[in-house]
């Protein structure tokens, strides 16, 4: 698992280290450096992670972004270590006032320095940008964890102007083969640190290499896909202090006393969480999944979710739907059982149309009468899932997924055993509906904000679905961002529901009564699922059905390098 900590509580578990007179910077540089001649030595470009021959460190060049502190300081350092290794180094600083000790160390070594703020220089400007880009490597530090809103100044022209030269040229050539490798000093400038947003303009990293510990800004989208690989340089930073001085400063709030405010599950975190049938289990301790997906205009979506949750293992589907949508349901997976009965968990609302879309534009018959019945059969679900019904009524409570038309039925609370998966626009129709003015494009942009918002609105855990995923519950955030591009297709996210709904049966009562529980499946899903969309094929298109196909070799990889790791202890 990967944990980001926001940068005061990254500040509060430096202090004491820098208080005993820990070289904190001097590591950090050091680090940054080793990983630099790495990547020149492995002769990395622009884009591309590997595959280049081998190459020698004399005569590489490398240019550092230096800003007006100790972001700077880190690269002016590493610089200078660069340049006592042969390589030619060129500073070009955005600042009148960069970080003394470092550039007397790299003037010392060699390097040279450019005042960008110097009239003759700015002049030039279209010079430094192509020396820039002229480099093998650029080392971006103009700001890091000190960074407030968008880059401005100086720093903020020069980014704008790299990066739209670096697209540019990206795009003429088809590739970014040619182009400088960019190692971003613990997080790409100007991104927002603590929320994953890109305020203003920012410099792509291939990789970033952060100090102490990972940021949340690195995990979370829109920022995630700016970072590259992310290389963490431990510091020994106590983040079991980071709590205190975190609470109230910057944009997020620290998760509680002490903890993460940010998390990743890794492939290795799956096995744990995955449920495993024993010998004395059957059919009905593995976990009935209720599924109320599809109508007769949309029977594709009831398809995935019930394939996706008989391909994800679980114990058994309960189909509830019309008819004739049964009926496809059941010729396509004859697993699937189209009768009430007792289930440990509800997939609700995939193909089905939101309350106010519902019969708008069809015929007034057939259609209208199954849509009502779906929404019916979803009301009474949530209505179990969410407390509303008592239990001597209804049974006992059952954690749900809430996908597409169902979020437009929502009680006004639900539990965090309730689970909403809309995506951005499905997200701010939610929003707006409880009086928020908000549209697709402000959750794009700041997921986190808003995903977070729901969560407090309604009380459910809130998956935000999107090129990174956001999981929200209480006191808990992931962000997973497994899956390709490819997966942006029609049904993938009814196959995550389905997934999703086959985790939260096998785990029903814990996810019933620990509040975090729900949040943690709902990251392994999408983890799950990012990897299925490309075993499904790799490097290409993918159907959602082939997405839902793939599960079970992706499930059996992650149990098998689970096993690995038990034996190997
Ligand atoms: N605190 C520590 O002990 C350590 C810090 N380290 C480095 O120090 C960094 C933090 O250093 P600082 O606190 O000096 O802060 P930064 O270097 O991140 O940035 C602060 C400076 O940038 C300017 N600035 C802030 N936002 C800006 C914007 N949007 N546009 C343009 N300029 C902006 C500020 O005026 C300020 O001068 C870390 O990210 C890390 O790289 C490392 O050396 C490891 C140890
Ligand atoms: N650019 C992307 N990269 C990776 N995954 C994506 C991307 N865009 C969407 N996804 C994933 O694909 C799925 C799409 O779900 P959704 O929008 O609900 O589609 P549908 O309603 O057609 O099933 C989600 O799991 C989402 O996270
Ligand atoms: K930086």
């Amino acid at each position: 698992m990967i944990e980001a900590f926001t940068a005061a509580q990254v500040r509060a578990a430096e202090e004491p280290l820098l208080a005993r007179g820990a070289p904190l910077m001097e590591r950090a540089a050091f680090a940054l450096a080793t990983v630099v001649v790495q990547d020149l030595r492995r002769g990395r470009r622009g884009g591309s992670d590997g595959g280049a021959p081998a190459r020698r460190l004399a005569g590489a060049r490398a240019v550092l972004l230096v800003g007006s502190g100790n972001n700077g300081g880190d690269a002016l350092f590493a610089g200078a270590y660069l340049a006592r290794r042969g390589v030619a180094v060129q500073a070009v600083c955005t600042s009148g006032r960069p970080h003394a000790d470092g550039l007397s160390a790299l003037r010392r070594a060699g390097g040279r320095v450019l005042d960008l703020t110097a009239p003759a220089e700015l002049a030039r400007w279209s010079h430094v940008v192509d020396t820039v880009l002229a480099a093998d490597v650029v080392l971006d530090g103009l700001v890091g964890i000190g960074a407030t809103g968008a880059l401005r100044g100086v720093a903020g022209d020069l980014v704008a102007a790299l990066a739209d030269e670096l697209a540019g040229r990206a795009a003429r050539a088809g590739s970014r083969a040619g182009l400088p490798w960019v190692v971003a000093v613990d997080t790409p400038s100007g991104i927002g640190v603590d929320d994953g947003s890109v305020p203003g303009p920012v410099l792509p990293a291939d990789r970033t290499v952060t100090f102490g510990a990972h940021k949340p800004g690195l995990l979370l989208p829109p920022a995630t896909h700016l970072a590259g690989v992310v290389t963490l340089v431990d510091l020994d930073l106590d983040l079991g202090l980071a709590g205190v001085g975190g609470a109230g400063s910057g944009p997020i709030e620290p998760v509680g006393p002490v903890g993460a405010a940010v998390r990743r599950l890794e492939r290795a975190d799956v096995a744990r969480l995955w449920p495993v049938p024993g010998s004395t289990d059957q059919k009905y301790t593995r976990g009935v999944l209720g599924v109320v997906a599809g109508t007769p205009t949309f029977p594709g979506a009831a398809v995935l979710a019930v394939s996706a949750a008989v391909r994800a293992g679980v114990g058994m589907v309960r189909y509830r739907g019309p008819d004739d949508v049964a009926r496809v349901v059941v010729s396509a997976r004859p697993e699937a059982v189209p009768a009430e009965g007792r289930v440990q968990a509800w997939a609700l609302g995939s193909g089905v149309p939101a309350a106010e879309e519902r019969a708008a534009l069809r015929d007034g018959g057939g259609v209208r009468s199954a849509e009502a019945g779906q929404h019916e059969r979803i009301r009474y679900a949530l209505a179990v899932a969410c407390g509303v019904l008592a239990e001597d009524v209804a049974g006992p409570r059952v954690p749900a997924v809430v996908d597409a038309g169902a979020l437009s039925l929502l009680p006004e609370r639900c539990p965090p055993s309730v689970v909403l998966t809309p995506h951005a626009g499905e997200l701010a129709g939610l929003l707006r509906a409880r009086g928020d003015e908000v549209d697709r494009e402000d959750v794009e942009a700041r997921p986190l904000r808003w995903a977070r918002r729901a969560h407090d609105l309604t009380g459910a855990t809130v998956l935000l679905k999107g090129s990174a995923t956001v999981v929200v519950g209480p006191e808990v955030t992931w962000s997973q961002a497994d899956g390709p591009a490819w997966l942006a297709t029609a049904g993938s996210g009814d196959v995550l529901t389905g997934l999703l709904g086959a985790l939260l049966a096998a785990h029903g009562e814990r996810v019933v009564h620990e509040p975090g529980a729900a949040a943690e499946l709902a990251a392994a899903a999408a983890l799950v699922h990012g990897l299925a969309g490309t075993r499904a094929n790799p490097g290409g298109p993918v159907a959602a059905l082939d997405v839902a196909e793939a599960l079970p070799g992706v499930v059996a990889a992650l149990l098998h390098e689970g096993d690995g790791t038990r034996h190997r202890r």
